[in-house]
């Protein structure tokens, strides 16, 4: 209503001033049509209807103003205002109106400009330079002594990597590190590069947040662009669209003239651009499309071309695992901006795509195992593989998938480098990759926070978050009292509709979120009527989780509920809040879960709502607490005391309750495992030679 109001104000206010004889498109009953039907969609459709409605020349400038306005508000292509054809006055004003129109769509009395600094995405860049906290970095060799530094050591200013650098990535590498804003890598970044580069099998396990996914996508290009020994034939200018057709001729000019070859020839329709042979109806006119009868040339051509896909086989150089869709996605998507000039593909699940000639290949586990069957990817010229989150990759859920992929990578001397990245590690996959999966010359790479007290004393390698940035609260609920808990955290004001906040539950998102979504609308005060929720449920398609997703990312929804399957690795900004609607089965989970809060300096809050269900996570959760100084409910250290299983017994690192004592000799770093011996156990290594996973 109110947005109807702001176009027939500005309509009157533009006719009034100077252009009184100018016609409208579409009828004010259309406009008002559109817009109150529009009402009920979220504050960026109605942006978009809002944008659509003002065709006039004459409010052009205020259509442009407001959907600069929009799209910096959903944190989307920030462009430049231009207002050069603008009246100054005019347009302050009418931004000022739709400026209140969007606060009252959106429900919140947050203005727009701080929403816009509230949804800010790094890829837009942001005005402050962001301070990640620092950290304490130990590098470990196969004995678990401390090893030596690197040959070649990265500084922590990335204009030093320059020199090492090679000139396909120089300018994207510097351009990408300013536009995130990035002054200095962190510790964690400049040591695995530093070990990277020296070719070596890396185990990283560093906190979250720390930039892994920097630290090990750049040395791996560079990995890779050395063993080509040629940059790939690209140039470096950023005029070349290097976005998923980074091949020498596949650039966006040539992908046009081709698709108006096709067009003219009638393979591609002229309105929807798809293959009228693979798609009977155009999405755009709706009306079926016309089947031309191709020349001679034309059908030898098509049939040429579908033998070539159908017999295409990926051969990537950089193998990428990541252990879901959403990870595949945001990792194959930082790895374009640095526009090496090799083609980068995503290969999620339900992507069916081509990935013909891709170089460097993002993949889950099933994905690629698929693929590997269907001989349709072959894994001997993998350079470099990287295994991202590797606790989870080598969990009871991919183990099956993860023995098909190390098989097939190459053996002997064409051996691929193993990078290993994570922020937790239970202490039996610790073993198991430490024996089986890194070569002897490995390095572990241990970072913690800096402000961490006892840095190495979690009951598995779980290194917490950021914890000085994040406060936990652990509420002692039962399991019928909990919704109303979160029911009353929004409405005392705890959470706040104008704060990203992410719920996380087991199981049942969508009726879970229903419910909570109905709550909040039923709820006595009108901030709470006014939060927008949204959820991703592993149920949905993979595009019904990517527009979720968005929804989240760009501040139009500010509660995401949703499984673990955003758990882990994803980078949302600004996330203040971390709910444990339902807390997870491991610890190692809890933590991933909280790492998605306090990101990039920022403070952040978790809330666990702890069940007498949750008693087996008592223990750990109470020393990872208590090692952060935070509050431990009595109840909570109760429930610690009763459990039976100590899983500190069998923990790599210092008992928890022990304490850490620096003049003790047997806690005397580099101590790996509590009573570890310094030399190699041949006595353990024999009992365990007849396990051999890979
Ligand atoms: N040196 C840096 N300075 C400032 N910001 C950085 C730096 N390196 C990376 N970032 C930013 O920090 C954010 C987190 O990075 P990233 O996702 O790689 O963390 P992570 O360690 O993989 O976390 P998680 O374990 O949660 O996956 C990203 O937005 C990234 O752009």
């Amino acid at each position: 209503m109110h947005i109807t109001k702001v176009i027939f104000r500005l309509k009157e206010k533009e006719i009034n001033t100077k252009n009184r004889n100018k016609t409208f498109e579409g009828s004010p009953s259309l406009m008002r049509r559109a817009f109150l039907s529009s009402a009920t969609f979220s504050a960026r459709m109605e942006a978009n209807a809002l944008v659509r409605s003002i065709t006039s020349n004459s409010l052009l400038t205020h259509r442009r103003r407001a959907s600069d306005f929009y799209n910096n508000h959903g944190g989307q292509n920030r462009r430049a205002v231009n207002s050069t054809h603008a009246n100054p006055k005019m347009n302050a004003s009418a931004d000022e109106d739709v400026e209140s129109a969007v606060r009252e769509l959106l429900g919140t009395s947050t203005t727009a400009s701080e929403l816009d600094d509230s949804s800010n995405t790094p890829s837009q860049g942001h005005s402050d330079v962001r301070k990640l906290p620092d950290f304490d970095v130990k590098v470990f060799d196969k004995f678990g002594m401390k090893a030596p530094p690197p040959r070649v050591p990265i500084s922590d200013d990335p204009q030093h990597l320059l020199p090492v650098l090679p000139d396909v990535l120089k300018e994207h590498v510097i351009k990408h590190c300013r536009r995130m804003n990035i002054t200095r890598w962190t510790l964690p970044q400049s040591t695995a590069m530093g070990v990277i580069l020296e070719g070596r099998d890396v185990l990283c396990i560093s906190p979250t947040s720390s930039g892994k996914t920097m630290a090990f996508l750049i040395p791996s290009l560079m990995q890779i662009l050395s063993h080509a020994g040629q940059v790939p034939g690209m140039s470096t200018s950023g005029d070349k669209d290097s976005q998923d057709v980074g091949s020498s001729d596949a650039t966006a000019q040539n992908l046009s003239a081709l698709t108006r070859q096709r067009i003219s020839t009638g393979e591609v329709c002229k309105f929807c651009e798809m293959d009228v042979f693979k798609t009977p109806v155009c999405s755009f006119t709706g009306h079926p499309h016309r089947i031309p009868v191709l020349d001679e040339n034309a059908q030898h051509r098509r049939a040429a071309e579908k033998v070539k896909n159908l017999s295409a086989i990926v051969e990537p150089k950089l193998l990428i695992i990541e252990p879901t869709n959403e990870l595949v996605t945001q990792v194959s998507n930082v790895a374009r901006n640095f526009h090496c000039g090799y083609k980068i593909c995503g290969a999620t699940n339900d992507n069916r795509r081509n990935y013909n000639d891709s170089d460097v290949l993002v993949i889950t586990p099933q994905r690629a195992v698929h693929l590997l069957l269907a001989n349709r990817l072959t894994l001997r010229s993998v350079r470099v593989c990287v295994m991202d989150e590797v606790d989870s990759l080598l969990s009871t859920q991919f183990f099956d998938e993860m023995k098909v992929l190390m098989a097939a990578l190459p053996k002997g001397g064409e051996r691929a480098q193993r990078l290993l990245f994570g922020a937790t590690l239970p202490p039996p996959t610790f073993e198991m990759i430490r024996r089986e999966m890194l070569l002897p010359s490995h390095r572990f790479i241990l970072a913690t926070p800096a402000s961490t007290p006892i840095s190495v004393s979690t009951p598995s390698l779980t290194v917490a978050n950021n914890s000085h940035q994040v406060t936990h609260t652990v509420l002692m609920v039962s399991r019928v009292e909990k919704l109303d808990v979160l029911l009353n955290l929004f409405e005392t004001g705890v959470l706040r509709g104008d704060q990203r906040t992410i719920i996380f539950c087991q199981r049942g998102v969508t009726a879970i979120a229903h419910n909570i979504r109905d709550k909040l609308r039923q709820g006595t005060s009108a901030s709470t009527q006014a939060v927008r929720v949204t959820w991703i449920a592993a149920s949905e398609t993979l595009a019904q989780r990517e527009s979720a997703m968005k929804l989240f990312q760009s501040g139009v929804a500010s509660v995401l509920i949703c499984s673990d399957l955003v758990g882990r690795g994803i980078d949302f900004h600004n996330v203040v809040n971390v709910v444990n609607f339902a807390m997870p089965l491991e610890i190692e989970q809890w933590v991933h879960r909280s790492g998605r809060c306090g990101r990039h300096g920022m403070k952040g809050y978790v809330f666990s709502l702890f069940q007498p269900e949750d008693m087996r996570l008592a223990k750990p959760l109470v020393s990872i607490l208590r090692q952060h100084n935070q509050l431990v409910p009595p109840k909570l250290q109760e429930y610690a005391s009763k459990t039976f299983v100590d899983k500190f017994k069998n923990s790599l690192f210092h008992h928890p309750t022990k304490g850490y004592n620096p003049r003790n000799p047997e806690q005397h770093t580099p101590v790996i495992g509590r009573g570890a011996a310094k030399i190699p156990d041949y006595q353990q290594q024999a009992a365990n030679s007849k396990f051999r996973p890979w």
